[in-house]
């Protein structure tokens, strides 16, 4: 890659051209050495690295899905049947085979004894309850018991017809052993590790998290909780970008703050980037008199240039001393803009993780402008109804906007007027 001289006229790269270089720039973040075999609960939020194919089916064993009696439903056509009753299957035994003529009471979960086909819910049973346990908490199946009065329990039970597989969740039906558990890839969450521990698989590989340099920069820039002199702002970047960051999966280093003196940047950069995967900055970037990070950034192979994206339409791309760098621009909508459409979609393409953005359409709740040639975010928030509200204009300071928003909403190049009730595609944050 190359230095533009400053100054020099940019030709606009699209945000597909831009979002496939930072994906580029990350590909070194895929390799062998960077993943690690983690227990279940550690493995929280990352990607997994290869397909994982299901060891045993589940269910394992076919088990009913009711309290109730299992049944030969041979045995109850027509008016249903009178069954005797056989000693009970609890769940986590493993029962003996169901002679014909007979009704196991057998509980939810329990294995579905062989010779039985069907499960008839307690409730659809005369009498509809079983025996209560005794003062040792046994329950006695087969004495005559008094039941609440109700009826005698005397050894046999009425059950309605039935059809053959009536509340019976068969050996497989969620999934069968062999069969594709997890794709390579795929960010795993509560849901994802739940079904590794049901198929009984402890520990996990996945991709070790990436760490990220974070600098903010700009001599106007304090830290909050700092007096604030005339002239001077609070640092909302490195907070903003710091919990995004946080969010995807990414351990994050923040330098202090840097003053717009490239030699300060300098030495920052150099003391940190040697133990971080990742350099990212903000501000610096654009075509004022003093860009910082365009400055300390020369003689790298690093790239400023412009993105047809409003906000976030400057930005920088390259390497640091080998380090993959990404220079998003100042203004804090900007940044997350930058974060959201390149950074956040290159890690869940490379490392598995974060999980990507779902794209929705919503329905705009009012017209809307944008410019021609660029690819407008706006923030908003989605409403119950499934139209969207902007959140604030177009301005990449205005972060109470951005914190009001629950949506980034896409308008793209080639795109200049939208009326309310118009569809867009919204990505929740
Ligand atoms: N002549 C032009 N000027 C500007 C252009 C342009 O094309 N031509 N682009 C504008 C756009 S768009 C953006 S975005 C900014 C990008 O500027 P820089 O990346 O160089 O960022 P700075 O100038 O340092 O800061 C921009 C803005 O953001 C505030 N800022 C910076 N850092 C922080 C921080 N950590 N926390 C909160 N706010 C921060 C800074 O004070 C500025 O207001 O350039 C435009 N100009
Ligand atoms: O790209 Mo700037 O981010 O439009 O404000």
């Amino acid at each position: 890659m190359t230095s533009h001289p400053h100054g020099k006229a940019e030709h606009a790269r699209s945000v597909a051209a831009h979002a496939a270089a930072v994906a580029e720039l990350l590909q070194p973040l895929r390799s062998p050495e960077r993943t690690e075999t983690l227990p279940l609960i550690q493995a929280l939020g990352r990607g997994l690295v290869d397909h994982v194919a299901a060891p045993i089916s589940l269910p394992p064993f076919a088990n009913s899905q009711m309290d109730g009696y299992a049944v030969r439903a041979g045995d109850l056509s027509g008016a249903g049947a009178d069954l005797r009753i056989v000693p009970p299957v609890p769940a986590g035994s493993s029962p003996q085979p169901l002679a014909p003529g007979t009704a196991a009471p057998i509980m939810t979960g329990a294995m579905i004894p062989e010779g039985a086909d069907a499960v008839v819910p307690i409730e659809k049973a005369v009498p509809d309850r079983f025996p209560e346990p005794g003062p040792d908490g046994a329950v006695n199946w087969n004495g005559t018991v008094k039941l609440n009065g109700t009826a005698n329990w005397n050894g046999t039970v009425k059950l309605p017809a039935t059809a053959p597989g009536t509340y019976v969740r068969a050996a497989g039906s969620d999934i069968a052993a062999g069969e594709r558990a997890l794709a390579a890839g795929t960010c795993l969450g509560p849901a994802q590790l739940g079904l590794l521990a049901a198929l009984g698989i402890p520990e996990v590989t996945v991709s070790k998290a990436a760490t990220v340099l974070l600098v903010t920069t700009g001599d106007e820039v304090v830290d909050p909780g700092q007096d604030l002199a005339p002239g001077k702002i609070y640092d909302s970047n490195g907070t903003l970008l710091e919990a995004a960051m946080q969010q995807a999966g990414l351990t994050v280093r923040r330098t202090a703050i840097s003053t717009d003196n490239p030699a300060e940047l300098l030495a920052l950069l150099r003391a940190g980037s040697p133990r971080a995967d990742l350099i990212v900055t903000t501000g610096g970037v654009s075509k004022g008199a003093y860009e910082v990070v365009r400055q300390a950034m020369a003689g790298q192979p690093v790239e400023f240039l412009q993105v047809a994206m409003q906000p976030g339409g400057p930005q920088g791309i390259g390497t640091f001393d080998g380090v993959p760098f990404l220079g998003f621009p100042g203004n804090p909508v900007s940044c997350l803009v930058s974060f959201e459409m390149f950074l956040r979609p290159a890690l869940s393409a490379c490392l598995g993780a974060p999980a990507p953005r779902l794209p929705l359409r919503a329905r705009l709740d009012q017209p809307l402008a944008s410019p021609a040639h660029k690819h407008q975010v706006r923030r908003g928030s989605l409403q119950p109804d499934g139209t969207v509200k902007l959140e604030g204009g177009e301005g990449s300071h205005l972060m109470h906007a951005l914190a009001g928003s629950n949506v980034l909403v896409h308008v793209p190049a080639g795109v200049t007027d939208l009326a309310a009730g118009d569809e867009v595609e919204v990505w929740m944050l």
